[in-house]
């Protein structure tokens, strides 16, 4: 059986690697809809309420109003010294890897299983006309790739 259920945050961040548009800092209302394979244990399966109380939180305190910010990005140092030069607290979520929503659908779904909860597939939400939908097979073929890339976990700084 599968549950169906929808989160949301807002975030910015850019693009570096990209000649265009998407390399100015912006921001945009993610929308992440996750599909979670469950088993019937008697009249139900798992609380819709087991769910929302981990990732929502989750979801808050790491991503909601955050940069989102590959650690790689010669930004990402200028904003560290900005931090240090003025001793405000900027909400961060360090990735290894440039901030596409792939590499975000790659992330998530690695936190959300961390949860104990068994994905089969996430879609994410960037812009009104885009999608990414993100099987559990693309996060097994994907940690396969991360892992041949060598890039170490991402770390969250707020
Ligand atoms: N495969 C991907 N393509 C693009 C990504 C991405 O993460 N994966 N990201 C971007 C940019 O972040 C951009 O903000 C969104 O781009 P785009 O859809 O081109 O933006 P629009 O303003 O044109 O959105 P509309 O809703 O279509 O007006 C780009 N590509």
């Amino acid at each position: 059986m599968m549950i169906q259920k929808q989160y949301k945050f807002y975030a910015a961040h850019r693009n570096e690697e990209l000649n265009d548009k998407c390399s100015n800092l912006h921001g945009h209302r993610y929308g992440v809809t996750c599909f979670f394979e469950v088993e019937r244990t008697g009249s139900l399966t798992t609380l819709f309420a087991d769910f929302d109380d981990s990732i929502e939180p989750h979801l808050k305190r790491e991503y909601d109003h955050a940069m989102m910010i590959h650690v790689k990005d010669p930004l990402y140092q200028t904003l560290l010294r900005h931090m240090k030069e003025t001793g405000e607290t900027l909400r961060l979520k360090c990735f290894s890897c440039p901030t596409t929503v792939e590499n975000l659908a790659h992330q998530l779904f690695t936190e959300i299983t961390e949860m104990g909860f068994r994905l089969n597939r996430l879609e994410i939400r960037e812009t009104d006309t885009s999608v990414v939908s993100y099987t559990r097979e693309d996060w097994v073929n994907d940690n396969r790739y991360f892992a041949s890339y060598q890039i170490p976990p991402s770390e969250s700084v707020s």
